[in-house]
């Protein structure tokens, strides 16, 4: 008999089709409050997960007690209760690798559009305000052999980095709890505490996962540490900041602006102070959002599945340490 799965996001045919080869699908395209009862129900036989996008609680997840393995489409997992997971001996597979490459790209457009006012200077032409030759209060500012300071130098941190390195000519600098050899030696990149990183970056860009430790890792004090002409990249997680010191800090000129691609609530509401500042670029949690790299990424979370399910998690799982196995 085939093992139930629960697919909770739609995804190409051909992936489909491979899950409904090995496994007995019971398939929501999201879960929103019209489908949840139906969810919990397909929880009670289910052994195997595989989607994104939904909070997985631990309250939830006991409600799936035949649960063998889950496998999230996305690198991060901070929506699945990680703790309870392994206490349950539940691997927890992910995608990491696959979207660096993606998100670096997505990541240096948030500093390229932030640096040199694309939107809100795009939106200046499109509005028929464009009048005359574009003078000194709106010009931007350079890119280029600037100082590249990031806080979470990982797959995707080293990633961007490389592009400002060998791009832009960019000095750069990281801090992370352990150092990264290969930034170093491939990119010149300065080890530096996160302190002096704030003082010292133009740009300052986060891309460290949301765990307790992380969770409002940046907020007033350390905006206030940043130069007034810094510019603030968020890549993470929104939870990774303090979103509304950050807002004040974008009002009060303490810093220069923002490119933010994760928000504290997502979708963004439109009431979000932020949507009033010129000075912030907002992007709807694109980091990986190309059709080549989302493939990709489901091709990599259904291979995870099947092997997780066949009892094989020697790659790409998130809790395989914790497991022991
Ligand atoms: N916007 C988007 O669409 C996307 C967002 N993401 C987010 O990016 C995150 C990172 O992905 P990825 O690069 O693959 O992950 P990695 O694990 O490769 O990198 C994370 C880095 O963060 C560092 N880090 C962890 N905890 C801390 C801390 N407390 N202080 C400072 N540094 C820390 C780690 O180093 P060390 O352990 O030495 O501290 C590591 O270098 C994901 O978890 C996800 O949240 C990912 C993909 C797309
Ligand atoms: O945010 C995206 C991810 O893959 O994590």
């Amino acid at each position: 008999m085939k093992k139930k799965v629960i697919l909770y996001r739609d995804i190409p045919a051909q992936e489909r089709q491979r899950l409904d080869n090995q496994f007995d699908i019971t398939f929501f395209n999201g879960i929103n409050e019209e489908n949840k009862d139906a969810f919990i129900a397909a929880l009670a036989d289910a052994e195997g997960l595989i989607g994104t996008s939904t909070n997985m609680s631990s309250e939830l997840l006991s409600l799936a007690p035949k649960l063998k393995a889950a496998s999230t489409i996305s690198v991060g997992t901070d929506l699945y209760d990680l703790n309870y997971l392994t206490e349950r001996s539940i691997p927890l597979m992910h995608t990491p690798g696959v979207l660096n490459e993606t998100t670096a790209d997505t990541l240096f457009t948030l500093i390229m559009c932030t640096a040199r006012r694309a939107v809100e200077l795009s939106t200046m032409v499109r509005e028929g305000r464009w009048t005359s030759n574009v003078g000194e209060a709106l010009y931007g500012t350079d890119v280029h052999g600037k100082t590249l300071g990031i806080i979470g130098m990982g797959r995707i941190g080293y990633a961007i980095a490389k592009r400002g390195h060998f791009g832009f000519d960019m000095k750069i600098q990281y801090s992370n709890r352990s150092r990264n050899l290969d930034a170093e030696k491939d990119l010149n990149a300065t080890y530096i505490d996160i302190e002096s990183l704030l003082k010292t970056s133009d740009f300052v860009c986060v891309m460290t996962p949301l765990t307790p430790q992380t969770e409002r890792l940046i907020g007033a004090k350390e905006f206030a540490m940043m130069k007034e002409s810094a510019i603030f990249i968020n890549g993470s997680r929104g939870k990774v900041i303090d979103e509304a010191a950050l807002v004040e800090a974008l009002i009060n000129g303490t810093i220069r602006a923002a490119g933010l691609d994760v928000f504290e609530v997502e979708p963004l509401p439109a009431s979000s102070p932020l949507c009033k500042l010129d000075n912030a670029v907002l992007f709807p949690h694109i980091g990986s959002a190309t059709t080549e790299t989302r493939l990709k990424m489901v091709t990599c979370a259904v291979d995870n599945l099947i092997n997780a399910l066949n009892g094989d998690i020697s790659q790409n799982c998130a809790n395989k340490k914790q497991l022991n196995r």
